[in-house]
């Protein structure tokens, strides 16, 4: 009665009917919602509807709406969906999913003033070191190009959070980081949302089929404050040591005024690995993807590079505006395969009225990103990766104010983006200036085909199998979705190098 008066006769957007009870919850769509939700918007428009298991997931899919709700009106729409899990877990230190509360405040604070332009540009020179370690590991091991691109990510996240550098092989922090993450993933699995709307779920016990999310909240909790508290031994015994080099932990704990203050500093800290990690690295394994797809364009970026390096040094940052089609390539990489395809979900925090529709306190908002960017009215043939959309008749890069969708929006939106920025850049102009990337030939000399459609995968699904296959329920709600990444399944021996100037390295 109380919402019917607040809605003052006005409807929720619309959207699929559920069912009274669960709702959508069935309608949810399984795999790569974003496709789904993209074609219910022929239907129903650029803002629908739907209700999962008694809450409202608004779907938003044009500019114009996520820019008016998200940008907009941003005190509004910057919280997080309750996630009870999380909070049961003892997980609601982590930034990218904290409800917008004082310690949000605090830690995206730091983070924001720690990856700012002005600061990105000071941790350059680590990323190209980092990357001539790569090339290294890919020069000796190409076959585990994977394993390399997942390794320079967690160097260069740790030693910017904590100016640490990370072991060759089984480093504590980064593999505590790295559990964190998988654990993080799989708790996005559709059993830990569902006991969000069945509370008593939580009262059953652990050993009940689709109750392994009992055990997950109680493991995640001592290893949450592991990831946290063992950076901040290592960073207060190095400032103590006179050895703590330059990095975000250093700036933040100086300032630190209580405790408290601190605690929240080294939560925001350690979500950093979790947030930049699966999200660059599948850039850069798309990177490689498109390379054995498309031999001309790295062609064509290598001639660049020649004409600009001449063959004589590795690419700096200060080439960086000769190298217009090398950036071409930086922006078509995070446009053609989006790697959060409907970014994190937003949650309202009072009621909202947009085109004459009611939307409630505690909706889940969720936007569309690739909706955006694959719309084949600006972007024609979406799925064809084409550098040349971000140039100039006459070459030069041509900025686009759209592609800051892969990054979020609003309050929430990715304070890692200019670190991305420079670590996708050195990253590419340094491996095309390298290696020459092309797909394996079989034992007849025939070239081994790749399929860029399997390549997407899913990585949160696998890991929550892995971890609770006995036990699934094959239940789905829409929220869990809408966190996907993709994941890559190509394979990791489809890589043969064939430039490789070992002088350079
Ligand atoms: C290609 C790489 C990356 C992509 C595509 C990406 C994308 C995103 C997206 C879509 C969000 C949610 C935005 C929203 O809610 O509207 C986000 C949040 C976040 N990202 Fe990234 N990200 C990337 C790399 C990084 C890196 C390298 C870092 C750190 C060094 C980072 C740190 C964060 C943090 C801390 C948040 C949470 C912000 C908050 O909730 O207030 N990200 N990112």
């Amino acid at each position: 009665v109380r919402e019917r008066r607040r809605r003052k006769g006005l409807p929720y957007p619309p959207g699929p009917r559920g069912l009274s009870i669960i709702g959508n919850l069935f309608d949810a769509p399984r795999e790569r919602p974003w496709l789904t939700y993209a074609e219910w918007a022929k239907k129903y428009g650029d803002i629908l509807s739907l209700k999962v298991a008694g809450q409202v997931v608004v779907v938003v899919q044009s500019t114009r709406a996520i820019r008016d709700l998200l940008d907009n009106r941003r005190a509004t729409y910057s919280d997080r969906p309750v996630v009870t899990f999380y909070e049961r877990a003892g997980w609601d230190w982590m930034l990218p999913m904290a409800r917008a509360d004082e310690e949000w405040r605090v830690g995206r604070r730091a983070v924001d003033r720690g990856l700012r332009p002005a600061a990105a540009v000071q941790f350059q020179p680590m990323q190209k070191a980092k990357t001539h370690d790569f090339l290294k590991r890919l020069l000796r091991r190409p076959e585990h190009f994977l394993e390399h691109i997942e390794h320079l990510q967690g160097a260069i996240v740790m030693s910017l959070a904590y100016g640490y550098d990370i072991k060759e092989h089984n480093d504590v922090f980064l593999d505590a980081a790295k559990e964190v993450g998988q654990l993080f993933n799989t708790a996005l699995f559709p059993e830990a949302l569902l006991s969000n709307s069945l509370p008593m779920l939580w009262s059953l016990p652990e050993w009940l089929p689709g109750m392994g999310f009992k055990k997950l909240a109680r493991n995640g909790r001592e290893l949450g404050q592991q990831v946290i508290r063992r950076p901040l031994t290592f960073m207060k015994e190095s400032i103590e040591n006179g050895t703590a080099r330059p990095s975000m932990a250093l700036d933040d704990l100086r300032d630190c005024s209580s405790e408290d203050h601190e605690r929240m500093i080294a939560a925001a800290l350690a979500s950093i690995h979790t947030a930049g990690a699966d999200t660059t690295v599948s850039v850069l394994t798309s990177f490689f993807l498109m390379l054995v797809l498309y031999p001309s364009i790295q062609e064509r970026a290598q001639s660049e590079l020649d004409s600009v390096l001449r063959g004589e040094t590795l690419p700096d940052y200060s080439d960086r505006p000769r190298l217009p089609y090398i950036d071409a390539i930086c922006k078509e990489l995070i446009r053609w395969r989006v790697v959060g395809p409907l970014g994190l979900p937003h949650a309202t925090t009072e009621d909202d009225v947009y085109d004459g529709y009611f939307i409630p306190e505690g909706s889940t908002v969720i936007a569309n990103s690739w909706a955006i960017l694959h719309d084949p009215s600006t972007y024609p043939d979406p799925e064809v990766f084409k550098p040349e959309r971000f140039l100039t008749i006459d070459g030069q890069v041509k900025d686009d104010p759209l592609l800051s969708a892969v990054f979020g929006f609003g309050k929430r939106i990715c304070p890692g983006r200019h670190v991305v920025d420079s670590t996708l850049y050195i990253v590419v102009a340094a491996v095309l200036a390298t290696f020459t990337v092309s797909k394996t030939k079989d034992s007849q000399g025939h070239e081994i085909p790749v399929d860029g459609d399997d390549y997407v995968g899913d990585v949160l699904k696998q890991s929550s199998r892995e971890v609770l296959a006995p036990n699934a329920l094959q239940t789905q709600t829409g929220p869990v979705r809408e966190l996907m990444l993709y994941g890559f399944s190509f394979s990791a021996t489809l890589l043969t190098l064939h430039r490789q100037p070992d002088h350079l390295i």
